[in-house]
């Protein structure tokens, strides 16, 4: 069967100030996002269900995990202290990776023009 990326959008709303620009930076004071996250996976399609991976099942692994962050201020999450889009997406990687083998890019939008995209790390040699 044909490998296929498949893809759920989830979206959150939360509040995050940048710690690692200067004070004059608009970002260093506390602001908010309507955040929305694209979760890609990559495999091959199952002959018997026609799916790469059921969509529901891939939203029950990745809903409990953005609940965290929804109506949060990301600082105070442990390991999101300098929440930027490319922070947050390894950080959201590293708990993906673990339920989903087959996760292959994470997309970050913080707003409609500004976003990251993650592969993860380099696979070590
Ligand atoms: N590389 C990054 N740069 C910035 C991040 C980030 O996470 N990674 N984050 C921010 C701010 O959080 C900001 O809220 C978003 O930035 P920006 O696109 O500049 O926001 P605007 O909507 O105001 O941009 P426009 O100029 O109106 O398009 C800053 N940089
Ligand atoms: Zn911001």
């Amino acid at each position: 069967m044909p490998e296929m990326q498949i893809y759920k959008t989830l979206r959150f709303d939360a509040a995050h100030r940048l710690t690692g620009v200067p004070d004059t930076h608009k970002c260093s004071a506390m602001h908010g996002h309507g955040f929305e996250i694209e979760v890609h996976l990559k495999g091959e399609v199952d002959p018997q269900t026609g799916f790469v991976m059921d969509f529901g099942d891939l939203s029950k692994v990745c809903t409990p995990v953005l609940q965290q962050l929804d109506h949060a201020i990301l600082n105070e999450i442990e390991g999101l202290e300098n929440p930027t889009s490319e922070n947050m997406s390894v950080w959201l990687w590293n708990i993906l990776k673990p339920q989903l083998p087959l996760l292959y890019q994470l997309v970050i939008k913080e707003t409609e023009t500004s976003g990251c995209i993650y592969r993860g790390p380099e696979p070590t040699r």
